[in-house]
């Protein structure tokens, strides 16, 4: 089981501070908050732990391993695995089919011999949709296995998303604004699934401006507002802060 630790991040754009000097850790086994208001670095934040920008200053540590240099590829080993904010599906592929995809990084055989139909490329494949089915079992989407994952709602959607990032097995898992778009019916389901995912022992980083859904799900919550942190603590701790208070009045 591994922690995330971020320790004293920022990244600027053309001088101008988006994020300036953020400590947190998300522990195995927790679902950590990370909220504020429009603009307030929680996108850029995501984007330098998962490698997309680099950071201006500070360190990412998932467990023992300093990953705040690392590639996707490196990252992916380290076991960090995130949803993204726009839905990012093959949308003319099954629902099945993109979930096996999902487990590209546990594929031992090679391109070659799937392309050569051998008998070991053969096996791996019926391994990875058993274990996509047993994901597709757990989000109760099993009737809906080969139906085109664009033909689907986007409740649907975003669930196949989030078992293509449960199928690299992640210690860490970053949840970028996951139910955005969603009814309380379709959160809440979501919402047992991410304790369940916790439970098992990986770190959870839920980025959300949704307050009341952060504050139903997670034991300690970060507040970042204009790129700084103003406050964390347990959801009522955080819900009376005067400053958070202010900064989503003021947003
Ligand atoms: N590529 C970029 N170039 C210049 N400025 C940027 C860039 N990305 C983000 N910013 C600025 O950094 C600040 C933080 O933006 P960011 O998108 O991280 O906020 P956010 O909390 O994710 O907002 P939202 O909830 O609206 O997604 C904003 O002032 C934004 O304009």
């Amino acid at each position: 089981m591994k922690a995330l630790v971020l320790d004293d991040i920022a990244r600027s754009f053309g001088g101008l501070p988006a994020v300036d000097g953020v400590s947190l850790t998300a522990p195995a086994g927790r679902i950590t908050g990370l909220i504020g208001p429009n603009g307030a670095g929680k996108t850029t934040v995501v984007n330098m732990i998962t490698g997309l920008l680099k950071v201006t200053r500070g360190r990412i540590l998932v467990g023992d391993e300093d990953v705040t240099e690392a590639d996707a590829p490196m990252l992916a080993r380290a076991g960090v695995a995130r949803t993204f904010q726009n839905i990012r599906l093959i949308g003319d592929a099954s629902v099945l089919d993109n979930v096996v995809a999902g487990f590209h990084r546990h594929e031992k055989v090679g391109t070659l011999a799937n392309l050569l139909g051998l008998p070991s490329a053969v096996r791996e494949r019926r391994e990875l949709e058993n274990k996509a089915s047993a994901l597709l079992e757990r989000f109760g989407m099993t009737g809906l296995a080969k139906h085109p994952a664009g033909s689907l709602s986007y409740g649907h959607q975003r669930r196949i998303e989030m078992m293509r990032a449960l199928a690299m097995d992640p210690a860490v898992l970053l949840l970028d604004e996951p139910v955005a778009g969603m009814n309380d019916t379709e959160a809440h389901s979501l919402a047992d699934i991410f304790r369940s995912v916790a439970q098992q022992g990986v770190a959870i980083l839920l980025i959300e401006h949704n307050m009341r859904f952060v504050m139903s799900l997670c034991q300690h919550i970060y507040v970042l507002a204009s790129g700084q942190l103003i406050a964390e603590g347990d959801p009522d701790a955080v819900g009376q802060n005067p400053k958070v208070i202010e900064a989503y009045l003021g947003a």
